[in-house]
């Protein structure tokens, strides 16, 4: 067979996956890597390697990049834009998370073993053609795409199809091109142990798929992440104001005064000829003909005769029409959380309903046959000093609370928590990551076909969380029992999960410099309450009893201190609900 340095690559990895919410399909993560790597792990050694699609700064340069034109037009329309040149050519697109180099090359084998085959397609392992799955002879391509004429736009791939073709059955044909496809080529993966909590929180959002978005009033939008950008549909002002008391003017002066005065909230019909004055108050629109508001500071007035000052600086204290934004406006992008500002810019904007995601609703759960919420203590039993401040925790994480329980250490308290929780966009259950119980979570998680993402954590507390994701999108994060341990780690994972849930742009982190970081920098990264001192640096608490909530008291973040960190350090901190 010819080697693959006599054969060029094109993998179509174009637009925006409208049945994934949107989501950029190539660059979802199956197993450790994206399915664009993926593909362009299939075709390493090829001569040139060319993508499809929008312009991607992360791939590797000597990777030829195009977009077919326009944008978004199909798989022929972006075979027409690569353009191939070396005798032989692979097609592929980047939503096959099972394709290795065997792949490629079975192909390329199929199509030199016939010599009057101008191009080798697989079959799936149900006898179906994957068009774009394909070893051409590229003079045979190109001749299918000149006979079209210029005419590649939204064409299905099969009137490419030559009539002198081979096929071969190729089992890694697997698409993803729905959320179930995409939950079951990730389910064959095993979870993860992260390094840190930052790839922990990573991994979670990049597995989780954005809820259905819904068009809402801006009232109802609040807690959400925008699902469109917010575009003001009016501009601002809208007309003409004052920003001062003071007097509308027209012309240059001195003005005579009208006996009329323009209140804040007053339409009425008001001209000034040019030489006239009125009274004006702060937001009160300008009357017609007026041409500057003076404001009262810069004015003489001797009965009806309005002069400016004589060492008053000429300025106008009008707002005009538009002069903050016009109409088309973007206020705010897409992935923004609505929070005050958003509304109330949305209100400045004339815009009252907005296209939003979430928010997050969440169900919590704690566990534990010897947890007791209220009631004296029987022997054997432990005070839930958990449950009554979960929710405040869940919402201080930009979360809803869509409901609550208490579940016994059953398998079948288990899975019926798993399919009893549909109305929930997340799943918080606490105190089954370890032991017995841990076996009651995983075991739950596999029988409802779960992804298991995170599978533990290299940090302390925290080390033994589990974050999954159910065939339904639901997230599922399994907390540590220990209170201190829940509590950072729901503050670090929570917000991963409104991220990657409702499309939100992550927050920048917090940073601050660490006080005393040389004290309590560990192996591995270490999760601790802390203060700000007096000289601006945060101090963290060393020892921690984890079995109570106590140690949190007067602090105001959890420090996220990363392993050998040295005094000064900038760590993120995690702000604690005040
Ligand atoms: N042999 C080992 N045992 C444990 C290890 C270990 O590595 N080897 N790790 C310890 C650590 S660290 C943690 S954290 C816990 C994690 O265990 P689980 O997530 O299964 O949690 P539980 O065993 O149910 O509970 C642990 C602890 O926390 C108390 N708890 C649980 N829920 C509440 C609540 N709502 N309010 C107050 N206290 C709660 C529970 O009674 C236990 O004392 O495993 C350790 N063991
Ligand atoms: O895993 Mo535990 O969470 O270290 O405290």
């Amino acid at each position: 067979m010819s080697t693959l340095t006599e054969v060029e690559a094109v993998i179509v990895a174009g637009g925006r996956a409208s049945r994934m919410g949107g989501v950029d399909k190539p660059a979802l993560e199956v197993g450790d890597r994206t399915m664009l790597g993926t593909a362009l792990a299939a075709v390493e050694g090829c001569a040139r390697v060319t993508v499809v699609g929008p312009h991607r700064d992360d791939l590797d340069p000597h990777i030829h990049q195009v977009q077919e034109s326009p944008a978004g037009t199909g798989p022929v329309a972006a075979l027409a834009a690569a353009d191939p040149t070396a005798d032989l050519v692979v097609t592929l697109a980047a939503d096959l998370p099972f394709i290795t180099p065997g792949t490629v090359v079975a192909l390329l084998e199929a199509l030199n073993s016939d010599a009057h085959a101008e191009a080798a397609f697989a079959v799936d392992t149900d006898g179906r053609l994957q068009f774009l799955l394909a070893a051409w002879r590229t003079p045979a391509l190109a001749a299918r795409l000149a006979a079209l004429g210029g005419d590649v736009a939204n064409r299905p791939m099969k009137v490419l199809l030559p009539e002198r073709h081979v096929t071969v059955p190729v089992p890694e044909t697997t698409d993803c091109d729905t959320p179930a496809d995409l939950h079951a080529a990730r389910r064959a993966h095993p979870g993860r142990i992260a390094a840190d909590p930052a790839e922990a929180r990573r991994l979670l959002r990049d597995a989780l798929l954005p809820v259905p978005s819904r068009v809402v009033p801006v009232a109802e939008a609040r807690g959400a992440t925008l699902a469109a950008a917010l575009v003001a549909a009016e501009a601002l002002p809208p007309v003409p104001t004052s920003a001062m008391d003071g007097f509308a003017v027209a012309g240059d002066g001195p003005w005579v005064l009208r006996t009329e005065i323009r209140y804040a909230g007053d339409g009425s019909a008001l001209t000034l000829r040019d030489g006239e004055a009125a009274r004006i108050a702060t937001g009160a629109h300008l009357p017609e003909g007026a041409t500057a508001v003076v404001r009262d500071e810069f004015v003489h007035v001797d009965g009806d005769r309005v002069t400016r000052l004589p060492d008053a600086p000429v300025r106008d204290d009008a707002r005009r029409r538009g002069e903050d934004w016009e109409p088309g406006k973007v206020l705010a992008q897409a992935g923004t959380p609505v929070a005050p500002a958003v509304a109330s810019a949305a209100a400045s904007g004339e815009v009252t309903r907005l296209e939003v995601r979430g928010p997050l609703r969440v169900h919590i759960v704690v566990t534990g046959d010897e947890i007791r919420r209220s009631g004296p203590l029987r022997p054997g039993q432990t005070r839930d000093s958990l449950g009554p401040v979960l929710p405040d925790l869940v919402r201080w994480c930009g979360a809803e609370v869509s409901g609550e329980g208490h579940l016994r250490d059953t398998a079948d308290g288990f899975d019926a928590l798993l399919s009893g929780t549909r109305d929930a966009d997340a799943v918080v259950i606490v105190g089954a990551t370890g032991g017995g119980a841990a076996d009651q979570l995983r075991g739950a998680l596999a029988r409802a076909g779960a992804h298991t993402v995170v599978e533990r954590v290299r940090c302390k507390p925290g080390g033994s969380q589990v974050a999954a994701v159910l065939p339904d999108g639901r997230a599922v994060l399994g907390l540590p029992g220990n209170p201190v341990a829940a509590v950072a780690t729901l503050l670090v994972m929570l917000p991963a999960i409104v991220d990657g849930r409702t499309g939100r742009i992550p927050p920048a982190p917090l940073l601050g410099p660490l006080a005393n970081a040389e004290e309590v920098a560990g192996d591995i990264t270490r999760l601790l309450p802390a203060r700000q001192g007096t000289d601006g640096r945060w101090l963290c608490d060393n020892a921690v009893r984890t079995s109570h909530l106590a140690g949190l008291i007067g602090r105001t973040a959890v420090a996220v201190v990363p392993p050998r960190a040295v005094d000064g350090d900038l760590v993120e901190l995690i702000p604690l609900p005040r």
